[in-house]
């Protein structure tokens, strides 16, 4: 490939971009010295020979991309531990580099330890008491053990309370003794379990005194630490009183019980993961849009005027179409995603001290952000794929691996539908408070005020978006209370009613969902705007803009059913998105750029920053063994012969 050289077409990209990308890769990071640490950090990694990948994984058969990830985990761990001896790395550290965006870069096909840092150490930290923290933590940190997170069973995902794997406390011992009597009760998806952990957090039914007490958290060893042997199997493990993880609900010496505050900290991990999932959602829309963006750029296609030259087909509106509102997701998710965060943070911290109160709001916003940013995020990045025609269906492109990495969120830590079902459940609960003049958590406020206006003129502002989907959020709340609730006053018990309801139950969640990711978006960039330069600024909000019309747009059938507007107000907005279009257009280049995605992590021919797209896909494609022969041996044994019959 020609050294040093630049797209001409990325070249005068840069050139009309409007803001500095600096100012927003510093926006991002929080400031120029964390950009700088970022870097130096990525560096570290990405710049270590025995990291680079060699040969693309996909040539690598199961068995070796499991050694080779394995290997590299290990590499990984000891660079981390350097960073750490130097101050330089904490958990979240060790989060990004092991399981999140520079993780995934190295570790393409998945990480051997990523539940050890993701699960595991989480659960001890939330779920032990002190002296287990003590014990455990320590020893998890320094990869003395490697655990992961065994709650799922060949029966049972969704339904916890089904789990069959039971902890059976005996006194006269002080252990606990595990079961798996049944083929369905083998823990069965767990990260890490089939080869790489020696130990794991299991959650178990616990049995004391004869009296189950429902789901609990256990450390238990799964292989010898020294031979790496399995332990004997899951039939009447016996494992130490104090391998109850206890902070919550406990089991006293002598068995009695004494109940948590909330039978459901046990879920407290969970939580946090989906949290953890939004942010992750967004970095992987992220990567995929800046592919198709730059791509898009590079790659000239068909006739807009027949007397033109082709044009970059980032000029169609089409494309734009398909790949801005992208951009936009992304900004929209990595603010929900941050503001999540934080209401996680205080919460967290308000439960250590006993109070619960904001728990069930903070229940309700985890499992419909989780659900939607995982859906969104997977949709976009397979409408990434698309906008890249041919070239993003190839394994190199990276763009089917980044979906199927994210398609996986959506189901696992809580199946999609199931999460919006536990938010409308929150929803329901809201909108009966609302009706009986109760008060009402922040997140829910807006369906007393919505409830009081059903219309509000058309005008060009998000305000009057973010009011529109409220109502509609509002509207469609208010329809799934009103159907459940007819059925029951006809005799329909309520259960089946609510199953029966549950399709408008979970457009209602989702329609609340996207009111509040559309809110909370807006309410960053205001915040932000007046502390960046007045073209950063504009651009950022145009990109907020974006992301509410195309939102509302996305819901016509909806905003009519629910809202007093106009067929005239809908092609406004229609030529509101159309102008946003064409006023992030000269942007486009320069936003991806201020993601500031090194292009090891970006992995793909078709979205480096050089854009030497077509010298990079060749170059690519070279490395297939399969390309090392002109011949390969199957024609002979196989196709000749073949050939030769029919002659
Ligand atoms: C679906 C539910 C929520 C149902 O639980 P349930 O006990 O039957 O509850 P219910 O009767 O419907 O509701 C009872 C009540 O419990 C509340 N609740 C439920 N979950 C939580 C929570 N986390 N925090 C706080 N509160 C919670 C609900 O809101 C209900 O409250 P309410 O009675 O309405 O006041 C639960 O079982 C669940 O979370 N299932 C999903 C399982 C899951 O997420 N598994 C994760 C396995 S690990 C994994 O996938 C790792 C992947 C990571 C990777 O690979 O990187
Ligand atoms: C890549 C990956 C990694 C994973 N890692 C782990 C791990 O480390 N540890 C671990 O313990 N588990 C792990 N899991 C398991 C994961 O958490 C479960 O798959 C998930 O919780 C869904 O449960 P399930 O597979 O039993 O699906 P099911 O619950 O059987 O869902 C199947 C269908 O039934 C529907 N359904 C189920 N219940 C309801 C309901 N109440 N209302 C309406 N519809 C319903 C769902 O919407 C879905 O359409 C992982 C899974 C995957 C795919």
């Amino acid at each position: 490939m020609p050294a040093n050289t630049m797209n001409e077409d990325l070249k005068r990209e840069r050139q009309r971009c409007s803001f500095d990308p600096k100012e927003l890769t510093y926006l991002l990071d929080g400031g120029e010295e964390k950009t700088e640490e970022r870097r130096q950090r990525e560096k570290f990694f990405l710049d270590d020979p025995e990291l680079s990948e060699t040969a693309p994984s996909d040539y690598l058969s199961h068995k070796e991309k499991y050694e080779h990830a394995v290997k590299k985990a290990c590499i990984v761990f000891k660079k981390v531990q350097q960073l750490q001896a130097q101050g330089k790395a904490g958990m979240q550290n060790f989060r990004e580099v092991l399981g999140g965006q520079l993780g995934s870069a190295i570790l393409r096909d998945g990480n051997p330890l990523g539940l050890h840092y993701v699960m595991f150490i989480p659960t001890i930290m939330g779920q032990g008491t002190i002296e287990q923290q003590a014990e455990w933590i320590s020893k998890a940190w320094n990869l003395e053990i490697i655990g992961t997170y065994a709650q799922t069973e060949l029966g049972h995902g969704t339904f916890i309370r089904g789990l069959e794997t039971t902890a059976t406390y005996d006194p006269a011992t002080e252990e606990f003794v595990l079961n798996s009597p049944t083929l369905t009760s083998y823990k069965w998806w767990p990260g890490g379990l089939g080869h790489t952990a020696n130990y794991a957090v299991v959650v178990a039914q616990l049995y004391s005194q004869g009296i189950c007490h429902g789901i609990h958290p256990f450390i238990v060893q799964l292989r010898d630490e020294e031979t790496h042997l399995p332990m004997p199997g899951f039939e009447n493990v016996r494992i130490p009183w104090n391998y109850m993880l206890m902070k919550n609900g406990k089991v006293l010496k002598d068995g009695s019980y004494v109940k948590s505050p909330s039978s459901k900290l046990t879920y407290g991990t969970m939580i946090f993961v989906r949290v953890v999932i939004v942010q992750d959602a967004a970095n992987y829309l992220r990567k995929a849009v800046t592919i198709a963006t730059r791509y898009s750029a590079v790659r000239h296609q068909s006739h807009i005027k027949e007397s033109a030259p082709e044009p970059q087909i980032l000029d169609f509106v089409t494309q734009q179409h398909k790949l801005f509102p992208q951009l936009a997701t992304y900004f929209a998710l990595h603010y929900s995603g941050a503001w999540l965060w934080d209401m996680y943070n205080n919460v967290t911290s308000e439960l250590e001290s006993g109070e619960l109160d904001r728990l069930p709001e903070l229940h309700a916003l985890a499992c419909c952000l989780k659900a939607v940013s995982a859906a969104d995020a997977a949709q976009g990045i397979e409408t990434c794929r698309l906008a890249c025609g041919g070239h993003g269906y190839m394994s190199c492109s990276s763009l089917p691996i980044t979906y199927g990495l994210v398609t996986a969120m959506v189901t696992y830590e809580g199946e999609n539908t199931v999460l919006l079902l536990q938010t409308a459940r929150y929803l329901m609960k809201a909108w009966q408070n609302c009706l009986d003049g109760q008060p009402l958590t922040p997140s829910v406020q807006y369906l007393n005020s919505v409830r009081r206006s059903f219309g509000g003129v058309y005008h060009k502002s998000v305000p009057w978006i973010i009011a529109s989907m409220q109502r509609i959020a509002a509207g469609k709340i208010e329809t799934a209370h009103r159907h459940m609730n007819d059925k029951i006053k006809r005799g329909v018990n309520s259960e089946d009613a609510w199953n029966e309801t549950s399709i408008e139950l979970v457009a209602a969640s989702e329609a609340h969902c996207k009111a509040f990711i559309v809110e909370t978006y807006y309410n960053s960039v205001q915040q932000i705007v007046p502390s960046v330069s007045q073209q950063l600024g504009k651009a950022l909000t145009e990109l907020c803009e974006l992301y509410a019309v195309n939102t509302l747009l996305k819901n016509i059938g909806d905003l009519l059913r629910y809202s007093n507007v106009t067929t005239g107000d809908l092609e406004n907005l229609q030529r509101w998105l159309e102008e946003l279009l064409a006023a992030i257009r000269p942007n486009a280049v320069g936003i991806v750029d201020g993601f500031d995605i090194n292009d090891a992590i970006i992995a793909s021919p078709l979205g480096a920053y050089d854009g030497n797209v077509y010298e990079r896909l060749f170059a690519e494609v070279s490395k297939s063994p399969l390309n090392a022969k002109p011949v390969n041996e199957s024609f002979h044994k196989y196709l000749k012969p073949l050939l030769k019959s029919k002659m």
